[in-house]
This record gives structure tokens, C-alpha cells and sequence, in this order.
């Protein structure tokens, strides 16, 4: 029997961003990517990312996690998901609880502090925004990463000079006039994969509705389209403001919903703000964990 089948999960979202919760707090299993893929073949426990709980690594902090995307690949942010796992790791009865208002969760990224703003909305430290081509990383040097450069797309050549940014995981936004214009499920996984994303990339088409209001539609590495992604709304907010497009506070909206991102400008952290939902609890498929090596 594999040591993962029927355990317990949460399937959450943050606003349609599907992620499911894993608490493994307590022992020393490891998710294999093989059995994250089976975990989101079964659709009661699919997810575009699976947020996985481990023992704190860090004195000071309330748990570490590791992050999956639907494809088994790891990722070392996730703002949505950090939200549904501060509401399970505060409220749900069955969880070992820590933090009533407030705990700190860390990555391979680093340390995420966050906060309750009430009883379904968070606060998350998305952290300090890296702005260099090898912190993000890019293929090649860009001195200014405000504006770099992509193989030009066949069916759209006007998608050029995106910015890129890491949030802890690399994100490119392209600038367009109509978000909703563009098939991002057929642009998405060839602009993921081009060669200047040696770690490929989260891909964000951005449409700057004033200097307070973005609209974001993303294609998510390893996960695909999403109605949501907490990551690429702080990077796209931290990249317009760099641009000179917004302020450093806006409002983000996404296909499932909005999300509050401000820049704090005393230490550069990004704060991001958004709601998540509980759907439904269950045991992962002990038939569908087998067939995974
Ligand atoms: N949905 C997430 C980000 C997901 C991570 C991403 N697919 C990656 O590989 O970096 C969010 O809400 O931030």
C-alpha cells in the first residue's frame, strides 16, 4: 500500500484557483512527483497546485511546504495557496492548529508571513520582488528586466517586451490592450517554454485599466490556464508600478476575482490580500496512488 493512500485532504480554492491541502506534519513521507500527478488525476482531489505540509525547518515558523503543480513539478510560491493553507492550519477541526490570527509559513523561497483579515480573507508577505535576469532566472543577460524579449509568436507578434519578475518563482507579463482578446490556452504553453525561460515561466497577459486596476489572465507553469494566481497578481502589480503604469497598490482582476496587492515601500515586501473557500474534504485514492511509482 503506498504510504500517501488514504490520507486525509482539503480541496480549497482561492478564487478558482484550485488547490488541494496535505497535512504530513508529523512524519517523514515525501510527495513523489509521479504520485502528485496521480493526486490530481482523480478529480476529487485535482488541483493546479497541491500545497503539502511538513514539520517546520525554520525556529520561529509554523510549517513548511512544498508546492506542486498539476504537471508533479515544484514551484517555491503560491499566493492562493498560502491563503487556504493558513485558513486549514487556523480552522479546520481535524488539523494540528497553530496561529489563531496570524502564523508564518515557508518555502524553498523563503519565509511567508500571514495574517487574518477575517474569517475567510488573508493577508500574505508574498516577500521581496527579485528583479535580476539570473535571480529569475532568464537564458541571457538583460540589464533592465522591465522590458525583455521573446521569440516573436506567428498568430501574435505584437506580444513583446515583457517584464519579468520573481515572486519566489519566475513570472512574465506582457503588456496588452485587451486581456480577454487572446487565446491564452494555445499562447500560454508556447510562451512558458521559450527559450529565455530556462525554468520556464508563468505567463500573464496584463491590461492597465487605470493607475489603481489591473485585468490579469495567466497561464500557470506546469498547471495551465487558472482563474487565478496570487503570484502573478504581485509580480504584475510590482512590474506596472517599476513601469511607471500604477502606483504601488491596485487591485487585481482575475476571471475568478479580485486580489489586493500593495508594494510596501518601507522594505519592499508585497503584501497580497484575497479570500478562499473550503469545497469539500477526502481521502486520497489508494487505486489511483498505486499505478504511482
Ligand atoms: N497559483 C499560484 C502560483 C502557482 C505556481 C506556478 N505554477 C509555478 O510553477 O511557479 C499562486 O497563486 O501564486
Amino acid at each position: 500500500m503506498n504510504d500517501l493512500a488514504n490520507s486525509r485532504f482539503l480541496k480549497m480554492n482561492g478564487l478558482g484557483n484550485e488547490i488541494t491541502v496535505l497535512d504530513l506534519r508529523g512524519s517523514a513521507i515525501r510527495v513523489s512527483a509521479a504520485e502528485a500527478r496521480s493526486i490530481a488525476a482523480d478529480p476529487r482531489s485535482h488541483f493546479d497546485q497541491l500545497m503539502v505540509l511538513h514539520d517546520p525547518v525554520t525556529p520561529g515558523t509554523d510549517a513548511f511546504m512544498r508546492i506542486y503543480n498539476t504537471d508533479g513539478t515544484e514551484s517555491g510560491a503560491c499566493g492562493n495557496g498560502t491563503r487556504c493553507v493558513a485558513w486549514a492550519m487556523m480552522s479546520d477541526p481535524e488539523m494540528r492548529r497553530t496561529g489563531a490570527y496570524g502564523l508564518v509559513l515557508e518555502t524553498k523561497a523563503g519565509l511567508l508571513p500571514v495574517e487574518r483579515v477575517s474569517d475567510r480573507v488573508f493577508t500574505v508577505d508574498m516577500g521581496t520582488p527579485l528583479f535580476g535576469w539570473t535571480d529569475i532566472p532568464l537564458g541571457r543577460p538583460f540589464p533592465d528586466t522591465r522590458r525583455i524579449a521573446v521569440d516573436p509568436l506567428a498568430e501574435a507578434p505584437e506580444l513583446q517586451g515583457p517584464s519579468a519578475v520573481s515572486m519566489g518563482n519566475p513570472h512574465a507579463i506582457f503588456w496588452v490592450a485587451d486581456a480577454a482578446s487572446y487565446d491564452l490556452s494555445r499562447l500560454g504553453p508556447i510562451l512558458e517554454n521559450d527559450p529565455v525561460f530556462p525554468e520556464r515561466a508563468n505567463i500573464s497577459l496584463a491590461q492597465v485599466l487605470s493607475p489603481e486596476h489591473i485585468l490579469l489572465h495567466v497561464w500557470e507553469r506546469g498547471a495551465g490556464l487558472t482563474r487565478a494566481c496570487g503570484s502573478a497578481a504581485c509580480a504584475t502589480l510590482v512590474a506596472a508600478a517599476r513601469k511607471g503604469l500604477t502606483g504601488r497598490k491596485a487591485t487585481l482582476t482575475l476571471p475568478g476575482g479580485d486580489l489586493e496587492i500593495a508594494w510596501r515601500e518601507a522594505d519592499d515586501h508585497v503584501l497580497m490580500t484575497g479570500p478562499v473557500e473550503l469545497e469539500h474534504e477526502g481521502l486520497l485514492s489508494a487505486a489511483l496512488l498505486a499505478g504511482a511509482a
